[in-house]
């Protein structure tokens, strides 16, 4: 008999029981002791929800808008890179279950599909493109074109890595390296057109650099740049969410990277209140980290997220059944945020404050 995969974890161990043991310690994986990695999802344990009755709320409304994009859920698909190493398929089958969920995967820079071809594979889909500034700002630039030409509705900027965050289980396991036969094809050279002559030949892939040296003088290229939108991902202090303000950035994503980079950043949703009372509604504040269920969705909105991410999540479905697992996850987590907000007595997400929340 097949076992039903009836929630996040389910799929996170239907996923472990089919990866590479060395592909799963990579997906799940953070830095140092994991202690960033543990206290995200811990956090939200943490938190009560504390429901109103007797409100003759109807069935709930739990599509949103952000950044002129529509999205039928307030979740999106944070970027994660290889999705390759999951299915054979990679972000294209990400995709075409994203178009299906009405919701925005943000393609990674190190995704192991062309921003290009993961656009053609899902026409439906709302396409954010996450980037890691290089310090070559004409391959930046060139990067920035090619999301653009994809049809990309936003830049994401991810400013939490000026170094790679260091993975123990990746230095036990040697893993360093994709397989033979897979790149991050949103480095190679060029403009994207990347066969032009059909000959099989893309051109060469440069690594991907994280360097120390990126500053707001860089946010301030970017923006000087390109007319998207532009999103700062991996903001957790205040005081750089104000900075983010002056620098003219369209929205903040408060992220700890899952814990993948500097250990012992707090848990994103105990950081989340400062940085939405800095912020004081000026941009929309997205949040990611450890969200496994609809109600942490829910108590990360009532704490003035305008939507969240989740990351792993969608790699344990497209782990364990492609494309179809990502749906389903999807799918499940829009469920199950209808289901709280139902019996948190809401009519609407736009319903949602910090007083349902409460710290047990
Ligand atoms: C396997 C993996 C790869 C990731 N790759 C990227 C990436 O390429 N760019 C990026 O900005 N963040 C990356 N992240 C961080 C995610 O965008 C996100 O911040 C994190 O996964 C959220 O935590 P969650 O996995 O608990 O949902 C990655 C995370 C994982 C787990
Ligand atoms: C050298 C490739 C780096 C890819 C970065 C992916 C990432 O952000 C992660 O957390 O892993």
């Amino acid at each position: 008999m097949t076992a039903v995969l009836a929630t996040i974890r389910d799929f996170e161990a239907a996923a472990r029981a089919r990866l590479d043991p060395a592909h799963y310690d990579y997906f799940a994986g953070g830095a140092g002791d994991e202690v960033t990695v543990k206290a995200n999802e811990a956090a939200f344990a943490r938190l009560g929800l504390l429901p109103r009755v007797l409100r003759g709320a109807g069935t709930p409304q739990i599509g949103v808008t952000l950044l002129g994009s529509r999205m039928a859920m307030p979740v999106l698909v944070a970027p994660t890179a290889f999705h390759r190493l999951a299915d054979p398929e990679g972000e294209k089958a990400t995709a075409r279950a994203v178009a299906a969920a009405e919701t925005i995967m943000i393609v990674s820079m190190a995704a192991t599909v062309a921003v290009e071809d993961v656009a053609a594979a899902a026409p439906g889909a709302t396409l954010w493109f996450q980037l890691y500034v290089q310090p070559d700002m004409a391959f930046t630039e060139a990067i920035v074109r090619r999301a653009e030409k994809a049809g990309c509705a936003a830049l994401v900027v991810t400013v939490d890595s000026p170094a790679r965050g260091r993975r123990d289980q990746d230095v036990r396991n040697g893993f360093d390296d994709l397989p033979e036969g897979m790149h991050c094809e949103n480095l190679r050279d060029g403009d994207g057109d990347h066969d032009a002559d059909g000959d099989g030949d893309r051109g060469p892939v440069r690594p991907i650099v994280m360097s120390p040296a990126i500053s707001w003088e860089h946010v301030d290229l970017l923006r000087r740049m390109t007319r998207l939108p532009i999103v700062l991902k991996g903001v957790t202090h205040p005081a750089d969410a104000r900075l983010a303000l002056d620098h003219g950035v369209s929205a903040l994503y408060v992220s700890n990277h899952g814990g993948r980079q500097l250990d012992t950043v707090p848990a994103t949703v105990d950081l989340l209140p400062e940085i939405v009372a800095a912020v004081g509604g000026a941009v929309p504040v997205l949040v990611d980290g450890g969200i496994r269920r609809g109600t942490d969705v829910v108590k990360a909105l009532a704490l003035g997220a305008s939507a969240v991410a989740v990351g792993r999540p969608v790699i344990w479905g497209l782990a364990a059944g492609g494309e179809c697992g990502v749906a389903r996850v999807l799918e499940m987590l829009r469920d199950e945020v209808e289901h709280a907000l139902t019996l948190c007595g809401l009519a609407s997400v736009r319903d949602l404050e910090p007083g349902l929340v409460r710290r047990c």
